[in-house]
């Protein structure tokens, strides 16, 4: 929520909570540069396959647990091990939440070009109902937040620009939500990142 005094810390919902500017603009460049790396072959980023025969327009590569529709695997579709999930990485997730025994072990890395989107869905791959620690970084988008019950409304469309945090856990945990659409240019091309958007998600698998 915009006031004169910028953008503030705003509870969506029961435990949904949104914070701009979370990240420092070095965290910013260290991810994208880290991104970068994790995108390579193998195991690299790719745009997923759903069973229905689609393609996610969101381009992925995960960390930790590998995500295929609807299921976590240690191996990638080619069968290539999934790259670990950095303890850097997991101890920013932390600090996130703000818990000390919280423990994510899965990084679900996404890369939005202009034309890309996210359905609404809900994330319950995962059998944890610890939250869900969002980051974002170089465009904006609209981060559309709405209820467990179905992808209709209510729901709240919140923007997420580059830096900012989102946390879904609580009573929110299983919320559907989705990315309605990315405003190309608005992004900050001293991340590193020149054109795009990447959203990290940091979850917790419940697996072993
Ligand atoms: O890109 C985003 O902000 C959301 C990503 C998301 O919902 C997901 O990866 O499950
Ligand atoms: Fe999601």
């Amino acid at each position: 929520m915009e006031s004169m005094f910028g953008r503030q810390r705003v509870e969506i919902a029961p435990g949904a909570v949104h914070t701009p500017d979370w990240l420092s603009l070095d965290e910013q460049q260290r991810l994208v540069a880290a991104c970068r790396e994790w995108a390579a072959p193998p195991a690299g980023m790719r745009h997923t396959r759903l069973p229905s025969g689609g393609v996610m327009s969101v381009q992925t590569v995960c960390l930790g647990w590998h995500w295929t529709p609807y299921r976590y695997s240690r191996t990638t579709e080619d069968g290539s091990p999934v790259k670990p999930l950095p303890d850097w990485l997991a101890d920013l997730g932390r600090r996130a939440v703000g818990d000390p025994a919280h423990r994510p072990d899965i990084a679900l890395v996404n890369f939005y070009d202009q034309a890309a989107k996210m359905g609404m869905h809900q994330d319950k791959d995962e059998r944890s109902d610890a939250p869900v620690v969002s980051l974002s970084i170089g465009d904006s988008c609209v981060f559309r937040f709405g209820n467990t019950e179905n992808r209709n409304r209510p729901w709240t469309d919140v923007e997420l620009r580059s830096g900012d945090l989102f946390v879904f856990g609580g009573p929110s945990r299983f919320a559907y939500h989705g990315v309605t659409k990315t405003l190309p240019g608005t992004g900050d091309p001293a991340t590193g990142l020149i054109t795009g958007r990447l959203n990290i998600t940091l979850r917790v698998s419940g697996l072993d």
